[in-house]
């Protein structure tokens, strides 16, 4: 089968799964609401091919927003899969980056959002100071800036149009605080990452002109993890799919909404979902999880979803394990003795399959310290990180020092697809065929000359940012935030012994084979593992103490996105006497069921 057509062969898979090929099948706007391990990320990857094949004529396309990097890299790498040639045809990115570099970008001075041409995006240091500054002019009341921060960038995120009069009404400090942090940042030049969407939003709402400019370039709009998206993205989608003619094709699962706490309100998918011009397909089966694994989940939501798991699917296994002492004894406990039982119960299971998700970062310390001191190698992708996993240079920079230490000899990872994730990555630099080609040459030679595993890993990634990284990053002012990353990575390894992490080190957090998976309930999203063991589920933690009900389902939420990560075993590790109530739930309704 030719490539153009691999899609076709992948349909297949879906054609046994009636609602998948309905929604395969979908040709106007359509919400695929589907639970944890449904395949909706395959039907949407299957589902965008197709689309781009048979319902649109080059050289219109489609875009794609997801609602991190991760998941766009994900869905890239499924598109690739399915022989979806890179032309410059689909977009798939976040909302933020989808909103700056097809929207604000190109369109800032025409479309009259008053930015100076060469605006930047704040860093981290500008935006802080830019707070504290609209902090001291507005003077909220007693509490910390960082506090007030939070606060007035989750009001940012809901209430979306400053037209309306909620937008003063519902708190007039927060919207007085919001309007002068931003007029600091106009001052500096600068936009920050919340304004993106927010810009892109008005440049929209303001301009017909633009609205049709759009619809002519992406007559396909697809939305992933739609739950998690917000209120912007929301009005954007209104704009564009029901109002300006963009045709739709989302995804999401209200039950796996944990991002309420900075603005996402998963009410939003529902009341799409519910529009009379909107097909909406549920998809039933999880592939994923063994069947009291699946049982496990519905209880541990709380609701009943009627999922099952798919015909012949092993049986999987709830392991409680309540244990007395202090979290460092519990978190010995899993190295020391659950880890090995684990490993003895199934041969050959490599530790990457195995996940230890816990609610935040400081809990991970302690199970990264428990795994140091018993010699246990880890990969963490959570607040704790050496550097964000969600940071696409440095992924980069990860699959280019394995290439340099010994990649070059294995193939592995091929020297094609650095050179075209690097495209990607500066794809407003390397936009045409010579730039590719000079950009090719550049990273083969600098790569070629760094092939050392024992060099230093500061020294390294202080030459591939002077060589490649900041020249490019100057003139694609939407990697600005991705170096900042990098150079605080490389500033931390300098603070301490530059000698000290070696670049073979640093090629191998990116392949967590044989490291043991730790991760926040939140970073877990969208992955799956053999076993997950979710550490420090105590009352206190998860939830927290004294939650508001908003926050008490939202710990469900993220409860239930954690157990349904696993393909065969879930372990629950928590104080003997202090028993979340969603653990206590869960024993007895697995108790009750036999
Ligand atoms: N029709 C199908 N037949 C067989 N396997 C399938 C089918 N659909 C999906 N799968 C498999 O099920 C697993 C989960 O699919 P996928 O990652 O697309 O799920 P998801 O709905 O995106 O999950 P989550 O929301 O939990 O991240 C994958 O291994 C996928 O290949």
């Amino acid at each position: 089968m030719s490539d153009r057509f691999l899609y076709r062969g992948a349909a297949e898979d879906l054609r046994a799964n009636d609602a998948q090929w309905r929604a395969y099948e979908s040709t106007g706007h359509c919400v695929l609401l589907a639970g944890p391990g449904s395949g909706k990320t395959k039907t949407l990857a299957t589902k965008l091919a197709r689309m781009l094949d048979e319902d649109v004529e080059a050289p219109r396309g489609l875009a794609c927003i997801t609602y991190n990097n991760e998941c766009a890299r994900e869905i890239e790498q499924r598109l690739d899969a399915l022989g979806v040639s890179r032309s410059g045809r689909v977009f798939v990115g976040t909302v933020h980056s989808f909103s700056l570099t097809q929207i604000v970008l190109p369109y800032a001075r025409s479309a009259g959002l008053g930015l100076p041409d060469d605006f930047e995006v704040a860093t981290e240091q500008q935006q802080r100071q830019a707070f504290e500054r609209a902090y001291n002019r507005v003077a909220p009341g007693p509490q910390t800036p960082a506090s007030w921060r939070f606060r007035a960038n989750r009001y940012r995120r809901t209430y979306v149009n400053r037209g309306r009069p909620e937008w003063r009404e519902t708190d007039a400090t927060l919207a007085a605080l919001v309007e002068t942090y931003e007029a600091e940042l106009r001052a500096l030049g600068t936009v920050d990452f919340d304004d993106m969407p927010l810009l892109a939003l008005r440049a929209l709402a303001e301009n017909g002109w633009l609205r049709t400019a759009l619809v002519a370039k992406y007559p396909i709009l697809a939305v992933d993890e739609y739950q998690d998206l917000g209120t912007a993205l929301h009005s954007m989608v209104l704009g564009l799919c029901f109002r300006a003619g963009m045709r739709l094709f989302a995804v999401g699962d209200v039950d796996q909404s944990i991002y309420g706490f900075i603005g996402a309100a998963p009410d939003l998918l529902r009341r799409l979902s519910e529009r009379d011009d909107v097909e909406t397909i549920r998809l039933g089966i999880n592939y994923r999880c063994g069947s009291r694994i699946v049982t496990a989940s519905e209880y541990a939501l709380g609701e009943a979803r009627g999922y099952r798991a798919s015909d012949g699917a092993p049986e999987g296994t709830i392991y409680f394990h309540p244990k007395a002492g202090t979290s460092a004894d519990r978190a010995r406990f899993l190295v020391g003795e659950l880890l090995p039982a684990i490993q003895g119960r199934h041969a050959g299971l490599r530790l990457g399959e195995v996940a230890v998700l816990y609610a935040t970062a400081s809990m991970g310390d302690e199970v990264a310290d428990a795994a140091a001191a018993a010699g246990i190698a880890t990969v963490r992708t959570d607040g704790n990180a050496l550097y964000p996993r969600g940071s696409r240079l440095m992924r980069w920079l990860e699959q280019c020092a394995v290439w340099c230490c010994g990649g070059w000899r294995t193939g592995r990872p091929r020297m094609a697809n650095l050179v075209e994730e690097g495209c990607r990555l500066f794809r407003d630099v390397v936009a045409d065929e010579d730039g590719r080609v000079v950009f090719r040459r550049l990273l083969v030679e600098n790569l070629w000359a760094h092939r050392d595993a024992a060099a230093s890993l500061h020294d390294w990634l202080a030459d591939m940012d002077a060589e490649i990284v900041r020249p490019m990053v100057e003139r694609v002012r939407t990697l600005a935030e991705e170096r900042e990353t990098l150079v605080a990575f490389i500033a931390r390894l300098h603070d301490g012994d530059p000698g000290a992490m070696a670049l073979g080190d640093f090629s191998g957090i990116g392949i967590g084979a044989d490291r043991l998976n730790l991760s926040t309930l939140h970073s877990a999203k969208g992955r799956e593992f053999d076993v997950v063991v979710l550490f420090e589920m105590d009352e206190g933690k998860l939830p927290r103490n004294n939650p508001l009900q908003d926050e008490l389902r939202e710990a469900r939420r993220l409860f239930y996105v954690g157990i349904t990560r696993a393909r065969k075993e879930v372990h629950l590790i928590y104080g003997m006497q202090s028993p979340s109530r969603f653990v206590a739930d869960l024993e007895q309704r697995l108790a009750g069921s036999g």
